[in-house]
């Protein structure tokens, strides 16, 4: 099982190109179930998650051709189309839930495994289900397995008000691409309004649907009766460059960050500029110059939804918390279960006192090297930043979890200065 070695105490500097978003690229590929013409995808992201997508697809009888070495994927879902997405797939990957809404919308049946608790939550699925009743599925749920299909005698699913009970990306997602097909308005009320939720609105209107609304939390879709093929470029991933801005603060330097989009990152940016940070920002991407961690202010701050500070960088900063200055306070508001970091950042000397669903940081701390477990995707991102900083060599274990949602992280980290080795 890979690892991955840190030496920490280098500074960060130079340039990096951030990649096309996970969370865009996966929902994307599951949009071209909607149609039997050629979809064309650029910048998606070399991960481990894109790959399992890619299997999924082509085990429903999916083509999928890679373009080149940028990132480019064309695919192609003509009929006919096996309706089904195993658990063997959907539970390394919880993103395959995104296949029931279009498999359903296109081939009026689907047979989708259920995803399951994960480490950072239960993460239901509820609210995908309901929406989808509401559209005149009949779904049941027996032996691990959700069993979704049309009534007898309809061909297509029937537009309607849904208004789901909490903010949910994928459950926006999903219900969003199954309306797409439906026949009527479909309203989405209490949408997600995340950047991965617009930019898969955009390739849907590329391929001929009727959207108004994304980026709100009120989404109108007009459905359409099919969809034609198109070509996007995936948006750049915010999380994966608010991961470097973290990185590069803790450990201090210079680094551009290409093809970053500051204007989502405006809860992350706002952050680092408080705690003493300089973050400048152009059409071509965003710049971070820091003194180091230690000359940083720690900042309290809380997850929430889109525009609010997003709960896939919670672990980052507060990686950065534990050694910047003074005492902050860091409360998870999005998923019950997502502080597995804090005994490994512990582990390599930070002071961290949970209670509820807020994490207290001592700050200040000089972190040692050690031996730590990457426990989901985000923690293992927070412990390469501790080992960036920290004394001596640091050994990140379970770096699957890491590569399931970073671009060949330690290759740029390596380009940027650090001491950062992917051991077998
Ligand atoms: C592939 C993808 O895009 N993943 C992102 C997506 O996950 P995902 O879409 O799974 O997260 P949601 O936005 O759905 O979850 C928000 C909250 O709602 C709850 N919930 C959600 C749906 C449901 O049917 N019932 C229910 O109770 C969840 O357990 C959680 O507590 O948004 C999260 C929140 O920004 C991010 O951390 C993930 O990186
Ligand atoms: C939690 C995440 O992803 P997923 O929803 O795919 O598990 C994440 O990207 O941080």
């Amino acid at each position: 099982m890979d690892k991955l070695r840190i030496r920490g105490g280098q500074r960060l500097h130079g340039e990096v190109t951030i990649s096309g978003a996970k969370n865009a690229a996966l929902p994307e590929l599951c949009a071209v179930l909607l149609t039997e013409e050629v979809v064309t995808l650029r910048n998606v992201p070399r991960l481990r998650d894109v790959a399992t997508m890619r299997a999924l697809l082509q085990g429903m009888g999916v083509r999928v051709d890679t373009l080149g070495q940028r990132g480019g994927l064309q695919l192609q879902a003509a009929h006919p189309l096996q309706p089904l997405a195993p658990y063997e797939l959907v539970r390394t990957m919880r993103a395959s839930i995104l296949v029931l809404g279009p498999l359903l919308a296109r081939c009026g049946h689907a047979r989708v495994s259920l995803p399951g608790g994960c480490a950072i939550g239960a993460r239901p699925v509820d609210q995908h289900i309901r929406g989808l009743q509401a559209m005149g599925a009949e779904i049941t749920v027996e032996h691990g397995y959700i069993e979704a299909r049309l009534p007898p005698g309809r061909s297509r699913l029937r537009g309607a008000r849904i208004t789901t009970d909490m903010v949910t990306v994928t459950g926006t997602e999903n219900l969003l691409m199954a309306a797409a097909l439906a026949d009527g308005e479909t309203v989405l009320e209490n949408a997600a309004q995340e950047p991965e939720v617009v930019d898969l609105a955009e390739l849907l209107i590329a391929m001929g649907a009727r959207i108004e609304g994304h980026g709100t939390s009120r989404i109108h879709v007009q459905g359409v009766h099919a969809l034609h093929g198109a070509e996007h470029h995936v948006v750049a991933d915010r999380i994966e460059a608010g991961t470097f801005l973290c990185a590069v603060a803790a450990t201090g330097g210079q680094v551009r960050l290409h093809a970053a989009r500051a204007d989502h990152l405006d809860a992350v940016i706002d952050k680092l500029l408080a705690a003493g940070a300089q973050v400048q920002a152009d059409a071509g991407g965003i710049e971070v110059r820091s003194p180091g961690g230690a000359a940083l202010q720690a900042q309290s701050f809380r997850t929430t939804e889109y525009p609010g500070f997003p709960t896939d960088m919670q672990a980052q900063l507060m990686a950065l918390n534990c050694v910047a200055q003074g005492p902050s306070a860091v409360t998870e508001t999005i998923f019950e279960n997502r502080f597995m970091h804090v005994q490994e950042l512990v582990r390599l000397g930070a002071r961290i006192r949970i209670d509820g669903r807020t994490a207290f940081v001592e700050g200040g701390q000089r972190l040692s090297g050690a031996a730590v477990m990457a426990t989901d995707l985000r923690a293992s991102a927070s412990l390469v930043i501790a080992g960036l900083v920290a004394d001596g060599e640091t050994v990140v274990d379970r770096i699957y979890h890491l590569d399931r949602g970073y671009d060949q992280m330690e290759i740029k980290l390596r380009a940027l200065g650090a001491d950062i080795e992917r051991v077998a």
